[in-house]
């Protein structure tokens, strides 16, 4: 069985991410892309469905583990009866469509028997590759349709019942090494490289990212762990942003509710845009501006809400009725069907984080301009209409405040850009049409009796979104509409002390079950308070938030207050893009 989610650390190369677990197996990789199959995939089965164990042969008495300093190098120490070891993992950034991921076996103290179990399963956990000694080596080459995956070894491997194992003792100061290297399965089996010294061009690589925007204030290093996090879900070549590193772990243990999210949303990609922004990162913008361009290119009417990280849009959803689901958490999704649904949100977000792009120094480029005037005028024909709205609710359109609110954000945004920078454009016609979305969200979306808006048109019914109306600056954070918002959502979303996104009793996101409470609402709760000048109350939400991070400051979707373990996909974007502008929101109040 699969380990706890916040047992898990993530190794990358900013192409593709793997788990690694605290008892030193790596359950989740996807070979060569963040969304192509996973070759190990007992995150989402059995160790049958693919995994790479390393650890010591007799019980582990101790563990502890963390990143070196600002890099994404992962350190996990074992301590036995007889000594201790350290797993050093990480993977290698290498310029080509191939993969290399190292794993270095270290003595600590004493003496260490360790067990290796490698299990290649390709095609999502079902496919046993042919694997052949490797010639003139310790190691093997494994080889399935189109891939191939080479292990060198510093011990002698065997093959048993399908799978990879092997039994060797490290001393104090010995280190023995392994490394992988994935490429097409026509190519030549490739050289060996050097294991210890790629961990360290990969330290440095990292450290010079990490130095490139030194982070102040109380929460820094929590914040670089976000912002490496952000910058490892980011696509190196393409600048596509994916929303998190896994499919289908669940938003309730046991449930249905387990999605695809290795997609790069408009809306996702957005956020993290702005919180690398925020930090000081300003050629991301200008990588994922060039993305979003020859994403959306052709006619704006066919934007899609969501895309493959080269901008593919084609993300078929099937479920994978092989693999048995986190947890017995079924069915097993890839692709996401999201995808064809109609989100209004996104143009709003999308014009907000290229305004304040600009506002950061982005240059101008008339053709994208051009593109986001085209989607405007597309928008100005449905923003009235129903849509699946922020949560991607799979019960039918309706009319989402949040949705219009972004609504109203795009033509603000694309005001404000004629106003501050010069860019061409109809402002008088935005206008009006600004203040009409604004007067009907106000007339038909608040509820007068309650004083509170509401998640749609006409119901009594709450959305956690809503706490995004100040943040955008639709309303003063003062307006006692807001006030009466937050008051409204702290009295009846509030659980434990941490948000829930809505009511899922109600049936109207066509799913069955609940789901935890959602992180990054939880932080849009803080930011709420922070705007509203309770710094109290925000620097108490945000130390009972930070505290529910893994022991590698991780973060997936959801958090389950029952169980107290961390639900949905890990480690997910959304979380750490809240958890960076309410920690930078905090710091500016210090
Ligand atoms: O809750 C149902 C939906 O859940 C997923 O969407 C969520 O994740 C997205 C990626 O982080 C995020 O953009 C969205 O706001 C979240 O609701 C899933 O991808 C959907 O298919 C599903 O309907």
């Amino acid at each position: 069985m699969a380990l706890r989610i916040e047992d898990y650390a993530l190794i990358g190369d900013r192409q593709t991410t793997a788990l690694v677990g605290k008892d030193g197996s790596i359950d989740w990789l996807c070979l060569p892309r963040f969304d192509s199959d996973a070759c190990f995939a007992a995150l989402l089965g059995t160790r049958d469905n693919g995994r790479w164990l390393i650890a010591p042969a007799d019980p582990i008495k101790e563990t502890s583990r963390r990143y070196r300093d600002d890099t994404l190098v992962l350190e996990t120490d074992m301590h036995t009866d007889t000594g201790a070891v350290r797993l050093t993992d990480c993977m290698v950034p290498h310029p080509h469509d191939t993969t290399r991921m190292v794993r270095l076996v270290t003595g600590l103290s004493g003496s260490v028997e360790m067990r290796l179990e490698l299990v290649f399963r390709f095609g999502f956990g079902r496919v046993v590759p042919w694997v052949r000694r490797m010639p003139g080596h310790e190691g093997i080459v494994a080889i399935a349709g189109p891939d191939m995956a080479v292990v060198w070894s510093d011990v002698p491997l065997e093959g048993q019942n399908q799978h990879t194992e092997a039994r060797f003792t490290v001393e104090a100061d010995q280190t023995v090494a392994f490394a992988l290297e994935w490429l097409p399965s026509h190519r030549h089996v490739p050289k060996s490289f050097d294991p210890a010294h790629s961990v360290e061009l990969a330290t440095q690589k990292w450290q010079k990212w990490t130095q490139r925007a030194p982070v102040k204030g109380r929460w820094a290093e929590i914040v670089k762990r976000s912002l490496i996090t952000l910058k490892a879900l980011t696509h190196w070549e393409t600048g596509g942003i994916v929303a998190a590193a896994t499919c289908s772990l669940p938003e309730e243990i046991g449930g249905e509710r387990n999605w695809d999210y290795r997609y790069c949303w408009l809306r996702d990609a957005s956020f993290t845009l702005q919180a690398l922004m925020n930090a000081g990162y300003r050629d991301e913008a200008s990588a994922w501006r060039h993305w979003l361009d020859r994403a959306v290119a052709g006619s704006a009417a066919d934007i899609q809400i969501m895309y493959g990280i080269a901008g593919e849009r084609r993300l078929a959803e099937w479920r994978v009725d092989w693999l048995c689901g986190y947890e017995n958490s079924r069915p097993v999704r890839v692709g996401n069907a999201a995808a064809e649904q109609r989100q209004l949100d996104v143009y709003g977000e999308m014009m907000n984080t290229l305004y304040q792009a600009h506002r950061g120094g982005l240059k101008h480029d008339q053709n994208s301009w051009e593109l986001r005037c085209n989607l405007l005028d597309d928008l100005e024909k449905f923003w009235a209409a129903p849509d699946e709205g922020i949560w991607e609710v799979r019960g039918g359109r309706q009319q989402f405040v949040h949705s219009k609110v972004m609504a109203w954000v795009a033509f603000d945004r694309a005001i404000r850009s004629v106003e501050e920078f010069g860019y061409d454009g109809p402002a008088e016609h935005w206008r009006k049409i600004r203040q009409d979305i604004h007067d009907q969200v106000c007339a038909q979306g608040f509820d007068v009796s309650r004083n509170t808006f509401t998640q749609v048109y006409g119901s009594r019914t709450l959305d956690a979104s809503l706490l995004l109306l100040a943040v955008v600056g639709f309303l003063p954070p003062d307006d006692p509409r807001i006030i009466g918002t937050v008051a409204a959502i702290e009295r009846d979303l509030l659980q434990d002390g941490f948000v829930r996104r809505y009511d899922t009793d109600t049936g109207k996101d066509g799913l069955s079950g609940t789901e935890g409470v959602f992180l990054a609402c939880s932080f849009w709760l803080v930011d709420n308070y922070a705007l509203m000048g309770r710094k109290h109350d925000a620097e108490t939400l945000f130390e009972k938030l930070i505290a529910l991070r893994n022991d590698v400051g991780l973060f997936a979707e959801e958090y389950d207050t029952a169980r107290q373990r961390q639900i949905g996909n890990f480690p997910q974007a959304f979380t750490h893009v809240a958890l960076v502008n309410s920690a930078m929101r905090l710091s500016a109040m210090d």
